[in-house]
């Protein structure tokens, strides 16, 4: 056994709790993404192995299954780190993302492992992705490519704004200044472009281990920037978000006559017995009584809390339901906007009916997809279908009430993802902008068709359609078929 697998040993981290550090006592999330090959597991081996996060058996594994691989220093295949969780990957489908834990004596970090593109989209979608940032890797030999662009894109509307951009291999270029510069300065301005202001451009050689946890400087003295780690040393956490208390019910107990709570996880705010709450959607009004988690009885609940919620009174609740704090609630609607990202060859078709899951809520919507935005100029163009990979904006119509807090007032509760009825597949991740003012539910995207008919035959259907869905809000309208197209193309350039 080797030094430093005695050395990794004795600060080893374990696999399922971050470690506690010194400083600050909350961890940074970070995320990597870069265009395949571009280094991202040599990165996540090297940041664990730099930091002696590595467990003895998983050290003494690699240097095995390293042998006549080991790079020009004799160091080991770092990727091959990250190689278990491929296997768990293939042998399960719930394994989305993995967190891998490291940490400095001056923090504790947590990274989100996710390999290939799709899992990782799907995961920054379904709000996996709390992180506090993201680090972009680059091909100092290839430079700026358009995954890069929409990795950048997907993390900023996930409200990612401290990016690392790691100019990695760039001792595959000599060291070469002048295109590490020019890397640098065509990502700033494509960054500002997103409103992204705090860059930090890092050229790295994740393989070799410079500028990574150790300096560089020996091969790059003209570089006097920070490391990845010192960065992500100073970097910040997330405040909590603005919304007030959100839990999604997920189960609804019942072990006796005398007892009835509710099962989920607090997804924002906090709560304490004696709040009064509102179920939605049906607007019933209660008061805490009990909160209570597998062991103990609570005197105060807080958002990442699974808790079971008992109220003071009986009132009808269901999985799905959402139990919020009175005075600062989520929106409710049939109508929203959204921003997504398609994540299967199929696409997102303009009109279809999907499953929306947002939490433990799960129901019918029809999308319509309104634009999409061009990589390369940062433009929204506006289209009918969204392709696999493409970042749109879409309107969001549906049968039933549903309930949403902006994504960037609440992660959780303004996120969700689209499944596809006929095949089961996940085919977008999204993220929720407001709540649609004008016409309700599904109007808004019929009203080209509905209007159409004449216009007594409109109302009958819609007026069905109101009965039928309880679409309090929906608004019965005549019209021309001019006024229609008007306010169509009003809708449609309102993006
Ligand atoms: N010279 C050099 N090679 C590197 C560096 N970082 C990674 N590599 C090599 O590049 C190849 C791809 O690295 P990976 O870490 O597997 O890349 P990845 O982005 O995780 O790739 P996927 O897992 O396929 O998405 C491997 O052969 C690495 O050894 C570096 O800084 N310098």
């Amino acid at each position: 056994m080797t030094a430093a697998v005695t050395a990794a040993h004795a600060l080893a981290v374990p696999a399922a709790e971050p470690a506690t550090a010194t400083r600050d006592s909350r961890p940074l999330r970070l995320i990597t993404c870069g265009s395949v090959d571009d280094g991202k597991s040599t990165l996540i081996g090297r940041l664990l192995w730099d930091t002696k996060a590595v467990k003895e058996d998983q050290a003494a594994t690699l240097q095995r299954d390293s042998t006549g691989k080991q790079n020009d220093l004799g160091l080991p295949d770092f990727a091959l780190l990250l190689d278990g969780l491929q296997a768990e990957r293939e042998q399960g489908i719930t394994i989305d993302v993995a967190y891998r834990y490291f940490s400095t004596d001056k923090r504790s970090f947590i990274v989100a492992d996710t390999p290939g593109h799709e899992q990782y989209t799907r995961n920054m979608a379904t709000g996996a992705s709390t992180a506090d940032l993201a680090v972009l890797l680059v091909d100092a030999r290839a430079g700026i490519l358009e995954q890069t662009r929409r990795h950048a894109t997907i993390a900023s509307l996930l409200g990612i704004k401290q990016f690392v951009l790691a100019i990695n291999k760039i001792d595959l270029t000599n060291y070469d200044r002048a295109g590490f510069e020019k890397i640098t300065h065509e990502f700033r301005e494509f960054a500002l472009s997103l409103g992204v202001k705090q860059i930090t451009a890092i050229p790295m050689s994740a393989l070799k281990g410079e500028n990574v946890v150790y300096s560089g400087e020996a091969s790059m003295p003209w570089y006097a920037g920070p490391t990845l780690v010192e960065t992500l040393e100073l970097a910040t956490v997330r405040s909590s978000q603005a919304t007030g208390f959100r839990f999604s019910v997920q189960r609804v107990s019942r072990p006796g006559e005398s007892f009835r709570g509710y099962q989920g996880t607090v997804a924002g705010g906090s709560v304490k017995p004696g709040d009064s709450v509102m179920i939605l959607p049906s607007g019933m009004v209660a008061n805490v009584s009990k909160i209570v988690t597998f062991d103990l009885v609570r005197n105060a609940a807080v958002a990442g809390d699974a808790i079971t919620l008992v109220l003071d009174r009986q009132v009808d609740v269901a999985r799905g339901d959402m139990i919020v704090s009175i005075d600062s609630q989520p929106q409710v609607g049939l109508s929203f906007d959204a921003q997504i990202v398609a994540l299967q060859p199929e696409g997102i078709e303009a009109g279809k009916r999907y499953w929306l899951k947002s939490g433990s809520r799960r129901q019918r919507v029809q999308v319509q997809p309104l634009a999409q935005l061009e990589l390369k100029t940062g433009a929204w163009a506006p289209v009918d279908t969204l392709y696999m990979n493409a970042i749109g904006k879409v309107r969001l119509a549906f049968d039933e009430q549903a309930i949403f807090d902006p994504y960037e007032q609440n992660r959780a509760t303004g996120s969700f993802i689209l499944i596809d009825p006929d095949t089961n597949n996940t085919v977008a991740g999204g993220m929720v902008s407001g709540k649609r003012s004008e016409l309700g539910g599904i109007h808004g995207g019929d009203a080209r068709v509905i209007l159409s008919l004449p216009a007594d035959l409109a109302d009958q259907i819609m007026a069905s359609e109101l009965f039928a869905n309880r679409r309090h809000e929906a608004e019965v309208r005549r019209m021309t078929a001019a006024e229609a197209a008007d306010l169509w193309s009003n809708a449609a350039s309102d993006i």
